[in-house]
């Protein structure tokens, strides 16, 4: 967290929203709190509730419970003009009979801005986003990446307290959408502007997020920083929707000083964790964590290393990685992450793979629904 974040932990606070459409609960009780100047992005599949929550800090929702509240001032009864917040969205959303320089003014001219001081806000926040030179073009001529960064300045021109975004990349292809990411992370940092930031593209979350909250079924699982999430994600949700893993059903066999022995398909496997023997769990275990080979295993720390051989099933060529593929006993995939193709193996090669005790992630089963392996897919 910055230090400013860090010093107003609770600038935005979202307290016990929920939101029912009809039958469904699109919101079942969601805590949040964002720090002053951090950039946080809510992260879930489709129809998890991202928007929902994002459009009830917008005031663009009416949430049935909760509140929200931002720097100090209860929201919840706003409406969406009154609240100090910045939108951006996915389909840019600019005013076609304006230019470039008028859509970034157009906030600035309904509040009643200083007409003397209309002029130079604008400069500033087109500086920012690179379209000084573009001032005078009609936003009808500019490409996709272009109107967004438009977007962007006039959502920032009138100097909101918030910043809302969602998916306002997702309309781009992959390169200007990563360079677009960059550029939003140095503007945001430059004016040190709060934001929250939806999309369901884990990546995006976490190349840009100081925190990533995931979400599922209207619930945040998990809320920590993408490096947190990665190594240590909370539940079985967050461990198959963010980055690759290999998940084994088994039942704890013992468990003694903190170790616990698991009988999977794939044998007796080993786990730091506390269940009682006879508990269902599941394992995970990030790609990259495990090592090809018997001899040159990885570092195995002080509980030692799981070890097993599989079948190679199928090799991926990543370009600067190579992701394999095993096949293990009743259906269980196990995937690996390596710089090269070990030499010689082809499908159907039996590998040894071997993996420290520490790095292997535990969950009760009970946890684990089949829409986590759906996730994963
Ligand atoms: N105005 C509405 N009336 C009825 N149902 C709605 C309304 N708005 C959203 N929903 C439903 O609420 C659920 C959550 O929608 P929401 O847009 O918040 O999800 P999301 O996580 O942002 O998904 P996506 O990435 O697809 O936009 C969905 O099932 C959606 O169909």
């Amino acid at each position: 967290m910055t230090e400013a974040a860090a010093r107003d932990p609770g600038f935005l606070s979202i307290a016990a929203a929920e939101k029912r459409f009809g039958p469904a609960t699109v919101l079942d009780g969601v805590d949040l709190a964002v720090g002053r100047g951090e950039f946080v992005s809510l992260l879930g599949p489709s129809g998890c509730g991202k928007t929902t929550l994002l459009r009830i800090v917008a005031g663009l929702v009416r949430p049935d419970r909760g509140r929200v509240v931002l720097d100090g001032q209860d929201l919840t009864r706003l409406p969406p003009h009154r609240r100090d917040i910045g939108v951006v969205f996915q389909n840019y959303a600019l005013f076609p009979h304006l230019d470039v320089a008028g859509n970034v003014a157009f906030g600035l001219k309904a509040r009643g801005a200083d007409p003397a001081a209309i002029g130079p806000t604008v400069a500033r926040n087109l500086a920012l986003v690179q379209m000084t030179a573009l001032a005078d073009r009609s936003v009808k001529a500019l490409s996709g990446g272009q109107q967004q960064r438009v977007a962007v300045a006039r959502a920032l021109a009138v100097g909101p307290k918030l910043l809302l975004l969602d998916e306002p990349f997702s309309a781009l292809d992959r390169k200007l959408r990563e360079a677009m990411q960059i550029d939003l992370k140095r503007i945001l940092r430059e004016v040190g502007t709060t934001a929250i930031f939806v999309t369901h593209d884990q990546d995006e979350a976490l190349a840009m997020s100081d925190r990533i909250a995931v979400m599922a079924r209207g619930r945040i699982e998990q809320l920590a920083t993408p490096a947190e999430i990665y190594a240590r994600p909370a539940t079985p949700f967050a461990l198959g929707f963010v980055g690759l893993s290999t998940r084994i059903p088994g039942t704890v066999q013992a468990a003694e000083a903190g170790i616990l022995t698991i009988a999977t398909a794939l044998g007796p496997i080993r786990a730091r964790g506390h269940f009682l023997p006879g508990s269902a769990v599941l394992i995970g275990v990030r790609p990259e964590r495990i090592a090809l080979g018997a001899g040159g295993g990885p570092d195995a720390g002080a509980s030692g290393l799981n070890a097993i051989r599989a079948a190679l099933a199928d090799a991926i060529f990543k370009g600067a990685r190579v992701q394999l593929l095993f096949a293990a006993p009743q259906g269980t995939e196990v995937q690996v992450e390596a710089s090269s193709l070990p030499a010689g193996a082809a499908p159907g090669a039996m590998l040894d793979l071997a993996w420290a005790v520490d790095d292997t992630l535990v969950y009760p089963a009970a946890e684990a629904g089949p829409q986590d392996l759906e996730a994963a897919a």
